[in-house]
């Protein structure tokens, strides 16, 4: 136990672990799905509806809070946790993917990235020490290191360029953390590398010598396609530690998740159960339907009556169809918590699959179930 923050792998089945993180503001049971709460909310989401779909941790964005409300001011309204009303874990990352997809104006220098906000043009610079700084202030529990996640197609020297420049901003990243950072906060190291088997191995082997509590693989889920994903993972998280979280970034739809399980990840975000579910995008045990489809308009079935959540259970979906035509604030706001139900249902199921020794059977079923043949 360090200061507050520990990891115990409790359990394997093959590649895939059970495991729970302790922080300060309560367990994180793995592997773990975190409902991203862009900026200070999980979109539609109440803080309470989202504890009661089974979530033990949320993700912050630093590009977005920077920007609004200003990390100053969420520290001086006494840190995000008591600003968004959610006592639990949170996950905060450094700002980089955000202010390389949506900034303008970028300028990337050995320094940091230097930018121009994306909501009123004002000139910002984020380095290492000032993602550091402003994690901090927002007070989240675990904190990513400020890298930089190539586009692919990328040729093998820039990436070991990009991948190098990352590995200097984790050691930044590090010592400002080590001056900053309160007990009981972690900082997670990511490793980068694009798809080069051995620029990713000479990441992740510069960055164990930082020796960090857990590790973020980053760079992926960006176009390279599920098959390729599930590659890069083949190679690194085998090399991982087993004694630290493992955290894949931005992943994903549910077969995403559940093949990246099998391949020994522990953490993931992804916007798509809570952006879809706007969207009228539901997900179930067959995979995902939309339920602006007229097959729905009839339906008097519920989207999946043996979740325990009043928007799976309680409503039709023929009156989520209705919300959906008729442009009802309801509609999205019921299907994202369905959707974010289902994801934790799903994690709750590979948790209890793993302690029982039976993920093998669980890949198969969800493969049965939803068609997914690669996973
Ligand atoms: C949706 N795909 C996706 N890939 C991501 C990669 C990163 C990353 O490498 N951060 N350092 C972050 C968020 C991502 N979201």
């Amino acid at each position: 136990m360090s200061d507050g923050f520990s990891f115990t792998l409790e359990a394997s089945d093959g590649p895939a672990r059970l495991g729970v993180i302790e922080t300060p503001r309560g367990k994180i049971r793995t592997p773990a799905f975190m409902p991203v709460g862009t900026a200070g909310t999980v979109k539609a989401m109440p803080p309470d509806n989202v504890r009661a779909t089974g979530a033990d941790i949320v993700l912050g964005n630093t590009y977005h809070l920077m920007l609004r409300p200003g990390a100053e001011r969420v520290a001086a309204l006494g840190g995000l946790h008591k600003f968004m009303n959610w006592p639990h874990a949170i996950l905060t990352d450094s700002g980089g993917f955000q202010v390389m997809s949506l900034a303008k104006l970028r300028k990337l220098t050995e320094e940091g990235v230097a930018f121009q906000s994306h909501i009123d043009g004002a000139p910002h610079m984020l380095t290492p020490e000032r993602s550091i700084e402003i994690q901090c202030l927002l007070g989240a529990d675990i904190q990513m290191q400020l890298d930089e996640c190539p586009a692919i197609p990328i040729a093998h020297g820039a990436a070991r360029e990009s991948m190098l420049l990352s590995v200097r901003w984790a050691e930044r990243s590090r010592r400002a953390f080590e001056e900053k950072a309160a007990p009981g906060q972690a900082l997670f190291g990511i490793v980068q590398g694009a798809n080069y088997d051995d620029l990713r191995r000479e990441s992740l082997a510069r960055l164990l010598e930082l020796d960090f509590p857990g590790y973020a693989v980053g760079g992926l889920a960006v176009g390279e396609g599920r098959a390729e994903m599930f590659r890069v993972l083949e190679i690194v998280a085998p090399e991982m530690p087993a004694g630290r979280p493992r955290y894949l970034m931005g992943v994903g739809k549910p077969a995403d998740i559940v093949g990246a399980v099998a391949r020994g990840m522990d953490m993931f975000d992804c916007v798509a159960p809570t952006r879809s579910g706007r969207h009228g995008q539901a997900w179930t045990r067959r995979g995902p339907i939309n339920i602006k489809n007229a097959a729905f308009a009839d339906d008097p079935e519920p989207l999946d009556p043996s979740l325990d959540c009043p928007a799976s259970r309680d409503y039709s979906k023929a009156y989520l169809h209705h919300l959906f035509r008729a442009g009802e604030y309801l509609g999205p706001m019921l299907l994202t918590w369905h959707n974010l139900a289902y994801y934790q249902a799903l994690m709750a199921g590979m948790r209890a699959a793993i302690a029982a020794g039976r993920f093998g059977a669980f890949v198969a079923r969800f493969r049965e179930e939803t068609g997914e043949t690669i996973l």
